[in-house]
């Protein structure tokens, strides 16, 4: 009892002071980090992977303390640079104590989110539904296999967004997940809660948690009942999985003495999606291997990207039109003996002012139906449009918007 009391009065101190203009943050199962000063900030390259660990263990080595730990950002691009904040420690939490506090502090600041005003797709569903059909005629070349396309969404507010509030309602409202938030060098902050993890690595063992096919969610339980069903009958959905598991266990064999991949994959829920799931267990050969060493050479799988991952890379750039930059990377930690963890930046945004710009992708296949898949994205869309209170806002402008554009 001692003990709690004392965990949630340092929980108080350190979060009277909290900024996630400054700090980083990553919920880990039950625990959560924050990074606290001192830290510096370093950019570097991620297309040679040597390249990119060794400046990371130079840079962890400038660090006294043992507990250094480097949190940063990938992007989706190997051409783009990663970004990373190094702290001599991290401040480490309880998860729901975490959430108590931030809770408590937001009710007695009385904060409250300002309304969305306005929002501009960067890619309309008419866009978006003719890059699915540009795609189908790759697959049917044999060009390519499979093609994530993603779309992204600008939102305008009437008064500047605070990245504690959104977190306090990713926290909530989205109580499984890894959320996270990452203070840019371009004065924004990227936040989300990503179901899917990359790569854990601790010692010789790693986990990977691939999640491709998607339902979304139903609040009728009769409905739900039918719709896991569903998906896990799915041949399509069944075809987009095993895609990312094929890649990905041809990356990892390699490195590993024992993989153990499930011959079927299982679901997943976020507290809006269903995904197809499957837990991928390994052991490393040499448990010296960096977390990003491998976590950089799976990135970005089938599940972002798309198969053959070179080919699909130019034509996601031609078809979106738009660069993704962190959108489909990787966010995660760190530490000076190279284990951590890694998940995919999805289900996220990044904030800045009274903007936020969100990101949602979908796996299409030669079976992928247009309009379905477009509608998959906007369910994706929700769990940061509820985290900013802006659900029913943004379905609503995005009406009007069609009924002037009919
Ligand atoms: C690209 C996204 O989802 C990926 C992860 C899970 C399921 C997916 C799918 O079913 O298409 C995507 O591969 C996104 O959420 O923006």
């Amino acid at each position: 009892m001692l003990s709690e009391i004392s965990a949630l009065q340092s929980t108080n101190t350190t979060l009277e002071s909290i900024d996630l203009s400054q700090q980083a943050f990553f919920v880990s199962g039950t625990r959560c980090f924050l990074t606290q000063r001192p830290h510096h900030r370093f950019t570097t390259q991620i297309k040679d992977h040597d390249v990119l660990v060794s400046q990371l263990k130079r840079e962890l080595a400038k660090c006294s303390s043992n507990d250094a730990i480097a949190f940063g950002v990938l992007p989706f691009c190997k051409t783009q640079q990663a970004q990373f904040i190094v702290t001599e420690q991290a401040h480490q939490y309880d998860k729901e104590t975490f959430k108590q506090w931030i809770t408590a502090k937001g009710t007695l600041k009385q904060d409250t989110m300002p309304s969305l005003e306005r929002i501009s797709h960067r890619q309309s569903q008419h866009h978006y539904e003719s890059a699915i059909r540009e795609a189908k005629k790759l697959f049917a070349n044999e060009q390519l296999e499979k093609i994530v396309l993603g779309k992204q969404v600008d939102l305008y507010f009437e008064a500047p967004l605070s990245p504690e509030t959104i977190l306090t309602n990713l926290l909530t409202q989205s109580p499984s997940g890894f959320h996270f938030s990452f203070p840019t060098e371009q004065n924004s902050t990227l936040m989300g809660v990503s179901p899917e993890l990359l790569l854990r690595k601790h010692g010789q063992a790693v986990l990977s948690n691939p999640l491709a096919g998607s339902a979304k969610r139903s609040n009728d339980k009769a409905m739900e009942f039918k719709l896991k069903q569903a998906l896990m009958a799915s041949k399509k959905d069944r075809y987009e999985h095993a895609v990312v598991l094929v890649e990905m266990s041809q990356v990892l064999q390699p490195w590993c003495q024992k993989l153990t991949i499930p011959s079927s994959p299982s679901l997943l829920s976020t507290a809006t999606m269903w995904h197809l799931s499957t837990e991928v267990e390994g052991q490393l050969a040499d448990a010296n291997t960096h977390v990003l060493a491998l976590a950089n050479r799976l990135h970005p799988t089938p599940a972002l990207c798309g198969k053959p991952t070179a080919d699909a890379y130019p034509w996601i750039h031609s078809l979106e039109g738009e660069s993704r930059d962190f959108f489909s990377g990787i966010v995660g930690w760190c530490d000076k003996h190279g284990n951590g963890e890694w998940v995919v930046v999805i289900r996220s945004g990044e904030i800045s002012a009274n903007h936020a710009r969100l990101f949602a992708g979908a796996g299409i296949v030669a079976a992928s139906d247009p309009t379905a898949e477009w509608l998959e994205t906007e369910a994706k869309l929700s769990t940061m449009l509820n985290a900013l209170e802006s659900n029913q806002a943004y379905h609503q402008l995005s009406q009007i918007k069609m009924r002037a554009t009919a």
